[in-house]
């Protein structure tokens, strides 16, 4: 036993020793790795470890891409990175082997906490960088970790403590770094930012500025991106000093080359924007046998489009994916779309970087991006590794020029299609149709309306985006809807943006139909058709829906208009006409003024009203035997006689009411009575005067008192406890036929154990 225990520490002696000498021996190739990149062209050539050889091997990565061969022999050798390629260029295996690799040589256990720490901008792209580093790490020993939001927080705190390689969202990173407990970063060997110019740009900053506060300083970082854009400052912020860069002046501006992949075919065409969703329609109905992904500018617009697309059953299955959804809808969409063959998704911006979805034919950009970065991300979803394929860009008249010479500065040249007027459909009518019938739809197409205008007015780049030439009735229409939504302005800070502000608030009142002082004209003059009316009431409906039940979690889903409210022009009513809705603040002004009572008060006393055969109101009596009245006199000196005749006649009836209630009062105790008696009778046979334990209950308005006793009833086979019980009422003590004394008068019932017990004993009392 001893000589195999030391057998077997020899042998793990001599396996690490071999361990240490392969490690060993890696170091040296990759202090000795030519940077040529020329003279390596296959992850065999690298010196990377076995198990990850194995890896890539089983996942058929073989060749390395341009950025691959470029990159990854300097992340080997422990540079810091700030690299640049193409879309669909094979970066996120550029960044993953070194992440694997660092931690390998440093031999890295699940007991030494997190090692890696990869960021991404998007959940869906952080899901897709996880896919990819299990699978090629399949044959290595660390464990890894996805942590994105949208999922249960509590069960990744769980676990977070266990893993080696993190992959996840700035947000949801930084939640683990602030609670998880188990979570140490202060081991951190190496951090990757995919999308990097997106994760350093001002959305993310403070939170990714957090996040590299907890990592220690001395530590290896890789920045990975498809477009550069960040400053020195940025790289600063990540304690990038001694970096290597790699591909990014191809991508940035040199000469001739265009940082869109060389197999995409790319085209514009010139559309109208009330013409848009006709040319989209259009051009889905001629693509039935493609995969693509069609970007609009907002989540609301994606919801629009694709609910009133899928109404009128174009022939293709559609998806929609935006960050509003749900993760469990976005992830199903996301994995739905990567095996469908022939499809369309309608997307935001949510998927325009990074995703890698598998042969999509057409990248269509409904909406003009917000920077010639975008386009180029968004584009990037098709022609991935060296395959083929097409986008097309609409382009508004407005948008055309400054877009195209943004394009052109990237090196960028689409060519322009022109539509063939023969296949163009209009689908205005059927969108009308469609609003008209369903308010939902038409409260989308407002939100639509809405969003997109203002997507328009927060662009920076205003010689692309000119808000002020926008058709916004023609716009409207062409979505469905009857009218432009009246659009108002919040929150404008500097008189610079007033100013710009003025013109176009002018334009939007004027289609609002009121004056510049406010006042509404008047619309009874217009020709309005029954159907508009109709529109009109139900589009009320739906708004006043919506906007009276306005919650907190409405205005969370609501913030994309956090500067603007919506009111319809054609639902301007004067103030005048309207009753008043004012709700009071206070709980108990509520209470009053619902209470009947105290709306009556301060009314005076109230008089009924008869209507003659012309429709008049007059008090009850100058209508009663009209001509006889007249007869008599004038209504003023009749007055007095008649109400001292009605209160006569109200007294003899008051005294015959109540004479008729005490009889029916007597009849009903009468019979209770009897009830008792009868129970009673029947209850002696049953009779226990066993002690049990006291049982405390309340039935209605009735006391159950303290000396309640239950008893078994063997019988019967189940328990069943007696109740006494004592009432004290009111009503009894008026009873003076009842010779029991009301106080303590004992009646005894079976303890109810269930419901219907209850209710039958309920039942009893009440008719006792
Ligand atoms: N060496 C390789 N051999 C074969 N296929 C590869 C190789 N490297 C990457 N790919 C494939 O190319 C596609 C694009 O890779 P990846 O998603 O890493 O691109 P990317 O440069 O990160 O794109 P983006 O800029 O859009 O994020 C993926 O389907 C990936 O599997």
């Amino acid at each position: 036993m001893a000589k195999k225990n030391k057998v077997s520490t020899t042998t793990r002696k001599q396996l690490r020793q071999k361990e240490d000498d392969y490690l060993k021996k890696l170091e040296t190739q990759i202090e000795e790795y030519d940077l040529d990149s020329t003279k390596h062209t296959v992850f065999k050539d690298l010196p990377i470890c076995h198990q990850t050889l194995k890896g890539l091997r089983d996942s058929a990565f073989v060749k390395m891409t341009e950025i691959q061969q470029k990159s990854i022999p300097l992340s080997l050798k422990g540079h810091d990175l700030l690299a640049a390629a193409r879309t669909g260029s094979g970066k996120t295996l550029a960044f993953l082997i070194p992440v694997i690799e660092k931690l390998y040589r440093e031999k890295w256990t699940e007991f030494d906490g997190l090692g890696a720490l990869i960021i991404s901008p998007t959940r869906e792209l952080a899901m897709q960088i996880y896919e990819v580093l299990v699978k090629i790490g399949r044959h290595s020993s660390f464990s890894a970790g996805l942590v994105i939001g949208g999922k249960d927080v509590k069960y990744e705190l769980e676990r977070i403590s266990k893993i080696n390689i993190l992959v996840g969202t700035p947000g949801r990173i930084l939640q683990h770094m602030d609670q998880a407990v188990g979570l140490n970063t202060s081991n951190v060997q190496v951090l990757v930012l995919d999308e990097a110019d997106r994760c350093l740009d001002m959305g993310f900053k403070k939170t990714l500025d957090a996040i590299v506060t907890n990592l220690p300083p001395v530590r290896q970082t890789l920045l990975f991106s498809a477009t550069q854009s960040q400053s020195l400052a940025d790289l600063a912020r990540l304690s990038l000093t001694d970096y290597k860069s790699v591909g990014t002046a191809e991508v940035k501006d040199s000469a001739n080359v265009s940082a869109t992949p060389e197999t995409l075919e790319q085209s514009y065409i010139n559309v109208e924007l009330p013409d848009k969703l006709d040319i989209l329609y259009s051009f889905i109905k001629t693509h039935l046998k493609s995969k693509m992904i069609v970007f609009l500018s907002s989540s609301k617009q994606v919801h629009f489009v694709y609910e009133t697309f899928r109404k009128l059953q174009p022939g293709i299955s559609l998806m929609h994916l935006h960050g509003r959804q749900k993760q469990t809808a976005r992830t199903e969409t996301l994995d739905k779309f990567s095996r469908a063959q022939h499809t369309c998704l309608f997307a935001t911006d949510v998927v325009a970087r990074g995703i890698d979805f598998p042969a999509v034919d057409w990248v269509v950009q409904a909406d003009c991006p917000e920077s010639v970065d975008t386009y180029i991300h968004r584009v990037g979803r098709c022609a991935r590794y060296g395959k083929h394929g097409k986008s097309l860009i609409m382009l508004t008249p407005q948008e055309e020029e400054g877009f195209l010479k943004r394009l052109k500065q990237r090196h960028i040249e689409p060519n322009k299609l022109t539509i063939k007027q023969s296949r163009k459909k209009s689908i205005k009518p059927q969108l009308q149709s469609l609003l008209f019938q369903d308010p939902e739809l038409k409260y989308l197409g407002q939100k639509a309306f809405i969003s997109y205008v203002r997507s328009i007015y927060i662009q920076k780049d205003k010689e692309v985006f000119k808000f002020d030439e926008l058709p916004n009735e023609e716009f409207a229409n062409s979505l469905g809807l009857p009218g432009a939504p009246k659009i108002k302005m919040k929150g404008m800070k500097s008189v610079e943006r007033a100013k710009e502000l003025k013109n176009t608030s002018r334009q939007l009142l004027s289609l609002s139909k009121a004056n510049e002082d406010g006042e509404i004209v008047d619309r009874s003059k217009e020709v309005r058709t029954r159907i508009d009316k109709m529109f009109d009431r139900r589009n009320q409906t739906v708004l006043s829906e919506h906007y009276l039940n306005i919650t907190k979690a409405q205005a969370d889903e609501d913030e994309e208009e956090d500067f603007m409210t919506m009111k319809r022009q054609d639902h301007q009513i004067k103030e005048d006409d309207l009753p008043q809705l004012i709700a009071p603040s206070s709980k108990r002004a509520q209470r009053k003024a619902t209470s009947k009572k105290a709306s009556l008060a301060g009314k005076g006393n109230p008089s009924k009203m008869v209507f003659d055969d012309e429709g008049l109101a007059h008090p009850v009596y100058e209508l009663e035997g009209e001509e006889d009245f007249h007869a008599r006199g004038g209504a003023e000196d009749q007055k007095d006689a008649y109400l001292s005749k009605e209160a006569q006649v109200m007294t003899t009836r008051d005294v015959e009411d109540k004479k008729l209630a005490k009889e029916k009062r007597q009849e009903k105790k009468r019979k209770r009575l009897e009830a008792l008696r009868r129970e009673e009778e029947a209850g002696a046979d049953n009779d226990s005067s066993a002690d049990e334990a006291p049982y405390q209950a309340s039935i209605g308005t009735g006391n159950l008192s303290d000396d309640m006793n239950s008893s078994s009833d063997e019988e019967s086979g189940r328990t069943t406890k007696r109740v006494r019980y004592s009432r004290d009422n009111a009503s009894d003590s008026e009873d003076n036929s009842n010779k029991t004394s009301s106080k303590g008068r004992v009646i005894e019932m079976e303890h109810p154990e269930s419901l219907e017990d209850l209710e039958s004993l309920t039942a009893k009392l009440l008719q006792g």
